[in-house]
């Protein structure tokens, strides 16, 4: 089990990560998911012990590894984890064996095993070819298998991935996602990953922190977040596309929303409604629930269609199932549904 007891990490009065508290079991695919500077780095430095906690703990398995409130940390190299970065450092002037082999020699592994560890993780990430070849003799994606490999050669029981794609094409991202997850069954290795990209986060991980000024907003599965945004801001964050939130103002019995009355009472007199984008309909006739939009945004998304409207400051986005004729530029009706998903109070925190 990997728990994360009432972290913060202060960088002077700054408080970059805020009273964090999380726990997965073995074997989990967490994803620290948010927008950049919400700490999720931060976070993740401290659970391979590169950064030292200003308050709380980090326990592996039950053990402490890091321990902010008596101001200690277990040295990176004997927490039994392993960190992939963004950028692949390798070390340029050994081969691809070499660079796998390292970590190995560091732990003095006997040379029978090593090479017997070796060949399997090469296999493992299909670069047994590149085995003799420099970093500087292949391509962006298999340096990043090579990272991988040498991260995952002194298996390690905890592993960390921060951003471990974003280097790579949106094509190669997706083959690489895959991969991962293959990865991850292989070695049974709890992972924690760190991303911005709610479709990387919502197709890889069996548990996801949202994280935004530091705080974990939202902690739970991909479905959950989903289904049951607790915040305004995850409403916002996560699903494809995610939700529309909008504010809204009692008006009689009812609330009033880019002018058209809408009759269904809000729990508060100032609030968020929330809609999701596939309870949206549009079309070319005005209806009682209809509100015109400037046709702003077409894409087709996984055989359906995500359209986005403009009004003044309002913008709906809703995902249909017909094709649309309109052109960018015309006036379109976004009907909305009887009622929203759910309610947010002003702050953001969910009402119903
Ligand atoms: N060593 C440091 N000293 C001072 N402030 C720092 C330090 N490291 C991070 N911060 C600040 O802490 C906040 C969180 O940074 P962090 O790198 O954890 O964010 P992030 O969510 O990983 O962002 P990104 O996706 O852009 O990498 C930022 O405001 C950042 O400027």
């Amino acid at each position: 089990m990997l728990e994360i007891k009432h972290l913060t990490k202060r960088f002077g009065e700054f408080e970059a990560v805020k009273d964090v508290s999380i726990s997965v079991p073995d074997g989990a695919f967490l994803v620290l998911l948010g927008p950049s500077g919400c700490g999720k780095t931060t976070l993740l430095r401290m659970l391979a012990g590169l950064e030292l906690p200003s308050e709380g703990q980090i326990l592996f398995d039950g053990t402490i590894v890091s321990d902010g409130d008596r101001a200690w940390s277990a040295d990176p190299a004997k927490r039994n984890s392993g960190l992939v970065f963004q950028s692949y450092a390798l070390w340029p002037h050994m081969s691809v064996r070499g660079n796998v082999e390292w970590p190995l020699k560091v732990m003095k592994m006997p040379t029978a095993e090593r090479t017997k560890r070796i060949d399997d993780v090469l296999n493992l990430l299909d670069i047994h070819q590149l085995a003799d070849r420099y970093p500087n003799e292949i391509s962006g994606g298999q340096q990043q298998r090579v990272a991988i490999a040498r991260t995952i050669a002194p298996k390690p029981s905890v592993l960390l991935f921060d951003e471990p794609l974003s280097n790579l094409d949106a094509k190669l991202r997706v083959e690489m996602r895959t991969e991962l997850m293959r990865l991850h069954r292989a070695t049974g290795a709890t992972t924690v990953y760190v991303t911005h990209d709610q479709i990387e986060a919502m197709t890889m991980a069996s548990h996801v922190a949202v994280m935004n000024g530091g705080r974990v907003q939202q902690f739970g599965a991909p479905a959950e977040l989903v289904e049951r945004p607790e915040t305004a801001f995850v409403a916002t964050f996560v699903g494809t596309p995610p939700n529309n939130v909008i504010e809204v103002k009692k008006n009689g019995a009812g609330y009033t929303i880019g002018g058209r009355h809408m009759p269904v009472d809000p729990p508060v007199d100032d609030c968020l409604a929330m809609y999701r984008a596939d309870a949206l309909r549009i079309g070319s006739a005005a209806s009682q629930r209809s509100l015109p939009m400037e046709l702003v945004e077409v894409s087709a998304i996984a055989g359906r269609t995500m359209v986005t409207g403009l009004s003044d400051a309002l913008r709906l986005t809703a995902i249909v199932d017909v094709p649309v004729k309109a052109r960018i530029g015309d006036t379109v009706e976004f009907e909305l549904p009887e009622t929203p998903q759910c309610w947010f109070t002003p702050s953001g925190e969910r009402i119903s």
